[in-house]
């Protein structure tokens, strides 16, 4: 999956000029750069759900192969999470109540509706129950919002699992801890265009390790 040389517009504004990056099945996928430049508009135009995918956009799945997570983790409120769970599980086609390796802050909260959940909880639940769904592409924009480092740390381990389970995953984000860099890769995104495109082990190589300076000092 990959876009190239893409002019990336909002509307009629020009956000990204001639854009081009890949989207790396055997990596975990992280679209990066600050409030504005355009990566939820990217996961949008990704998702296609406006049919308004540019042709420069190649190799993406059809949306019924893609999940795609909002910022926002809404899902119904009057509904249990046990509900939840079932709703999903017929979606993924498996029983997610009686899963395994259900996360704590999940089946203790089994009762709770979900519109009673803190919005960490929320979000983590509709992340982890969306990843059991199989699909052959994963969006997240900001998964990770809300999360305390406990939770960011247990998702970030569940990204890099469900890689190995054959799953394209691509994700904005503003958090850069516990990142596997020759697991990961990264698009960053500055002053209207790609301003990196390969492995997070590359990008560390190209501008030093202390990513969040880094990104800080390209972005001004
Ligand atoms: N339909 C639209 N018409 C015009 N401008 C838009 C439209 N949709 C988004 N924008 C603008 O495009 C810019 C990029 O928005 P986007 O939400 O993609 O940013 P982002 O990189 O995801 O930022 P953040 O990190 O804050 O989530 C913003 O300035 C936004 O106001």
């Amino acid at each position: 999956m990959k876009v190239e040389k893409c002019d990336i517009y909002a509307g009629e504004r020009l956000l990204i000029r001639q854009g081009s990056f890949v989207v790396d099945s055997n990596r975990l996928n992280l679209l990066i750069g600050n409030n504005g430049v355009g990566k939820t508009v990217i996961l949008d135009k990704i998702s296609n759900l406006d049919r308004n995918r540019p042709a420069e956009f190649i190799g993406f799945p059809d949306a019924k192969d893609i999940i795609y997570q909002t910022q926002g983790a809404s899902f119904i409120d009057e509904v249990t999470v046990l509900t939840t769970l079932k709703l999903f599980g017929e979606m993924a086609g498996v029983d997610l109540v009686n899963h395994l390796n259900l996360p704590e802050i999940i089946s203790k909260n089994m009762e709770a509706r979900f519109g009673n959940l803190s919005g960490g909880e929320r979000r983590f639940i509709i992340i982890w129950a969306s990843l059991q769904v199989p699909r052959k592409l994963y969006l997240f924009d900001e998964p990770f919002a809300n999360l305390d480092p406990y939770h960011v740390s247990q998702l970030m381990k569940l990204f890099y699992s469900e890689l190995a389970t054959g799953k394209t995953i691509l994700l904005t984000t503003h958090q850069f801890e516990e990142l596997i860099p020759d697991r990961t890769h990264i698009t960053h995104i500055a002053h209207q265009k790609v301003d990196f495109d390969g492995t997070m082990t590359d990008f560390m190589m190209h501008h030093g390790d202390d990513l969040q300076n880094v990104l800080k000092e390209i972005a001004s």
